[in-house]
C-alpha cells in the first residue's frame, strides 16, 4: 500500500451499477470514482434517484455493482463470494438506518451487544462494559434496561449507533439517520456521528436530504444523475 492509500478507508473507481433490463433498465451508478478518507465524516447528497443509496449499498457489500471495483481496507468485494461478503460486512461495517431498526424485545443494552452476538462471541462482563462505555459516550448510559418503546426517537437512534459501533467497524454507514427526528434531536445525532469521526477514529458515510445534516460532515459528496456532481 501507499502512504495515500493508507489513509483510504474505502474507494470506487469506476463503478455502475444497472437494475432490470430492456425498456426497465435503470442506470443507478454511471461510473462513480470515490474515495472516502480514514477517520472522516463524509455525507452523500442530491435529488431523489440521483443513486445515493445505491452508491452507499455497493460501498457496504450490501448489493454488488454491475460494474467498477469497490475497495475496502485494500480488499476487492468483487472477488468475495456470498458468504465471505457476509463475514466481511459483519467485521467491517456497521449500519444506521432511517428508522432505527431496533428489536422492541430487547432492551437498549442488549439490542448494542446484538452484533457481538450473532458474530458468535460472548456477551461477559467485558462486553457489556465495552456497551456502557459507548452508550455513556453517545448519552444513552441511564437507558440501557429500557425497550425501544420507552425510549424517545433521539435515544433509539443513539442507541442504534452504539449498536453500530460495538464492533468496532471501520466504516460507519448511515441512510438518513436523522430522517424520523425533530431538529434539536437531529442536532444530538449528527454531533454524535461526527464525534464518532473525531474522537473514535470511524469513518463515517451518511445520506442525507438535509443541507443543515450535511453541515457536520467533513466533505459533502453530490450525486447526480447516478454520477458524482
Ligand atoms: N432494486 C431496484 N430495482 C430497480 N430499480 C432500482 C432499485 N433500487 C433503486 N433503483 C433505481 O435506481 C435509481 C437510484 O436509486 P437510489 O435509491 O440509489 O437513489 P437515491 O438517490 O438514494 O434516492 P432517494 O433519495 O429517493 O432515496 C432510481 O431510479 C431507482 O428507482
Amino acid at each position: 500500500m501507499t502512504p495515500k492509500e493508507k489513509d483510504i478507508a474505502a474507494s470506487a473507481r469506476g463503478l455502475t451499477k444497472t437494475y432490470g433490463r430492456g425498456d426497465t433498465e435503470v442506470h443507478a451508478l454511471r461510473g462513480v470514482d470515490l474515495d472516502l478518507p480514514k477517520g472522516k465524516f463524509t455525507a452523500i447528497m442530491g435529488p431523489s434517484g440521483s443513486g445515493k443509496s445505491t452508491l452507499m449499498h455497493c460501498l457496504a457489500g450490501l448489493d454488488q455493482a454491475s460494474g467498477g471495483t469497490v475497495t475496502v481496507g485494500g480488499t476487492d468485494l468483487g472477488s468475495l463470494d456470498d458468504d465471505a461478503l457476509t463475514v466481511f460486512r459483519r467485521e467491517h461495517v456497521g449500519f444506521v438506518f432511517q428508522s432505527f431498526n431496533l428489536l422492541p424485545m430487547l432492551t437498549a443494552l442488549q439490542n448494542i451487544v446484538l452484533p457481538l452476538e450473532l458474530g458468535g462471541a460472548r456477551i461477559d462482563d467485558a462486553a457489556r462494559d465495552r456497551a456502557r462505555t459507548l452508550a455513556d459516550t453517545l448519552g444513552v448510559a441511564d437507558r440501557l434496561g429500557h425497550r425501544p418503546a420507552e425510549l424517545s426517537g433521539g435515544q433509539q437512534q443513539r442507541v442504534a449507533i452504539a449498536r453500530a459501533l460495538i464492533t468496532e467497524p471501520d466504516l460507519l454507514f448511515a441512510d438518513e439517520p436523522t430522517g424520523n427526528l425533530d431538529s434539536t434531536t437531529s442536532a444530538e445525532v449528527l454531533d454524535h456521528l461526527r464525534r464518532s469521526a473525531r474522537e473514535l477514529g470511524q469513518t463515517v458515510v451518511m445520506v442525507t436530504h438535509e443541507r443543515d445534516a450535511a453541515r457536520y460532515a467533513d466533505d459533502v459528496v453530490t450525486m447526480q444523475d447516478g454520477r458524482i456532481a
